[in-house]
């Protein structure tokens, strides 16, 4: 059983080096914790894939590099052999570090076969991959690239020790070529290639393996320069709106005024408005062009429509001019806006609310120059943009799958604005430096209409509560809108998660 507090921590290859030397400069012997850690994966392989009653054995081949991770492949194996599976080992490399040379030097006097050539290994049912771990520092060459590629084709299922091997441990990029696991033990702490969008199709399924690094070594280290946090769900949970105070009238639960659609975008009003709808929020009031307002009468009855005058091509002419943002908690703007609502958008933009802007709304934005204008608003400011989005924003700020959370923290520090940076794992930073991603997510969300929802959801949240709580209701949003699309899709399949159905899904993934 892991320790839930361990769950929160993201750590570099550096930072997980530190935490480590201050425990065996403390004491603890290198072949003690290695022993730990590997009798633990190996105890987890043996779950995994125990023994079938109807074969006497299984085989399993062990990829075992010069290293570390490769001493924590041999105990493994040499775990494995006792238990009565029937191993094979490749290491086509004739320097390994001191450790991991005795645990091959007793491998083999226990008769466990070692090859220097990946073929020998073929007909393994099953593959434990103990290359390389943290310690990769440059492109992996051949002849082990070709193996790594070699094995990838089998098609058998490979377990990782601490990363699939070839992955670079803080940005996931591929380092030459690297291993395409179906299942990865991360040991100790989470690396922050888990937590990157290119390390993701190589990693399988994941998993931490807690093996006790003291948590006063783990915050002598990470103190306060760890900036990078994982939003873990007990957290996110905690930011719900649950349960009301058992005597609470509807505008104390919050009124989010959400400005969206146009004639040629009516399905984002309805999405943004039902993510809304799902959130709880006391009173929705929604500000569309005149010829949406029947249409939202139908989709949300709950709601007030505050129609308005419209452009020739249907999009928001202006506001009424009557409209107070006094009376709202929280304003939403942006789905199926297009961009001709730009006095709007500046005109929200002078209001003293919480204000959240998505999809067309960035764009204006992006014309005025946020980094301008947002540092002077009076009120917190969150922006949901998707990579696309954000370069409109930010061009300066070259971003790419490597640095997208460096990208994301400078462009929150210079803006002053919450950044909800989306893609498949969702970043959200803070001004001040502070960034929480979301580690478990679908691509069923890769959906057209599926950030619609999310703004209104958002929305809906954020009128909730005092501004002060702000990011950790925008934590929330992010981890409830993802865990509907989790839920939608074991039930319906990836296809079957259409924008529409994941406002079905809102309130279940809370039930679940
Ligand atoms: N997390 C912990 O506290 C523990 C981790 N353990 C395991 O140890 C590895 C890290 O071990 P380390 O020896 O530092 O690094 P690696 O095994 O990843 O490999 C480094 C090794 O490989 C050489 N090298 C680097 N890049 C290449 C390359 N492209 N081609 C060839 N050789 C390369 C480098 O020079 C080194 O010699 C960690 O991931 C865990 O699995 C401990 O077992 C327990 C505690
Ligand atoms: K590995």
């Amino acid at each position: 059983m892991n320790r839930p507090e361990i769950e929160q921590f993201i750590v570099t290859a550096e930072q997980m080096r530190a935490i480590e030397n201050r425990v065996f400069d403390a004491g603890m012997p290198v072949a003690a914790l290695m022993e730990k850690v590997a009798t633990l994966v190996a105890r987890r392989i043996q779950a995994l894939y125990p023994l079938p009653k109807s074969a006497n054995t299984l085989s399993v081949g062990v990829l075992v590099g010069p290293g570390h991770n490769g001493g924590d492949a041999l105990v493994v194996a040499r775990e494995l052999h006792f238990r009565g599976y029937e191993v094979i080992i490749y290491c086509p490399f004739t320097k390994l570090k001191e450790l991991t040379q005795h645990h091959a030097n007793y491998a083999a006097s226990l008769g466990i076969p070692i090859y220097q050539e990946i073929d020998f290994l073929q007909n393994c049912a099953l593959f434990v991959d103990g290359l390389f771990g943290f310690g990769l520092e440059r492109a992996i060459k051949d002849p082990v690239a070709t193996a790594i590629a070699l094995v990838n084709t089998w098609g058998k299922p490979i377990l990782s020790i601490d990363i699939p091997s070839g992955l670079h441990t803080d940005t996931g990029a591929v380092l030459g070529t690297a291993i395409s696991a179906t299942h990865t033990f991360c040991l100790g702490l989470w690396k922050l290639a888990f937590l990157q969008d290119q390390a993701l199709e190589y990693l399988g399924q994941v998993e931490l393996v807690d093996f006790d690094l003291p948590l006063a070594d783990i915050e002598a280290v990470l103190g306060n320069f760890s900036k990078v946090h994982r939003i873990v769900t007990e957290q996110a949970k905690s930011g719900l709106p649950l349960p009301r105070p058992p005597a609470v009238h509807k505008y104390k639960l919050g009124h989010l005024l959400l400005i969206c659609g146009s004639r040629q975008y009516t399905g984002a009003a309805i999405l943004a408005g039902l993510g809304a709808r799902g959130s709880g929020v006391g009173m929705l009031s929604m500000v569309v062009p005149q010829s949406l307002k029947l249409l939202l009468n139908r989709h949300l009855p709950e709601a007030l429509v505050i129609d308005c005058p419209e452009t020739e091509s249907g999009a928001i002419a202006h506001l009424p001019p009557e409209i107070d943002f006094s009376a709202y908690q929280a304003i939403a703007c942006g789905p199926g806006l297009t961009m001709q609502p730009m006095l709007l958008v500046k005109q929200i933009l002078d209001s003293d609310r919480p204000l959240l802007l998505d999809a067309d709304a960035l764009n204006i934005l992006a014309q005025i120059d946020p980094r301008q204008i947002l540092p002077q608003r009076s009120a917190p400011t969150i922006l949901t943009p998707h990579p696309g989005e954000f370069l409109r924003l930010f061009p300066d700020l070259i971003m790419d799958l490597s640095n997208r959370i460096a990208a994301g923290q400078s462009a929150a520090q210079q803006s002053g604005a919450i950044v909800v940076l989306k893609g498949a794992r969702v970043a959200i930073a803070e001004p001040d430096g502070n960034i929480y991603i979301n580690p478990d997510s679908t691509p069923a969300l890769a959906r057209g209409g599926s950030g619609d929802v999310l703004t209104g959801l958002m929305g809906g949240l954020i009128a909730q509560v005092n501004p002060e709580n702000l990011i950790a209701q925008v934590q929330t949003a992010v981890w409830w809108h993802a865990q509907a699309g989790i839920l939608a899709a074991k039930e319906r399949t990836e296809l079957g998660v259409d924008a529409f159905t994941l406002t079905q899904y809102l309130i279940p993934a809370l039930q679940a």
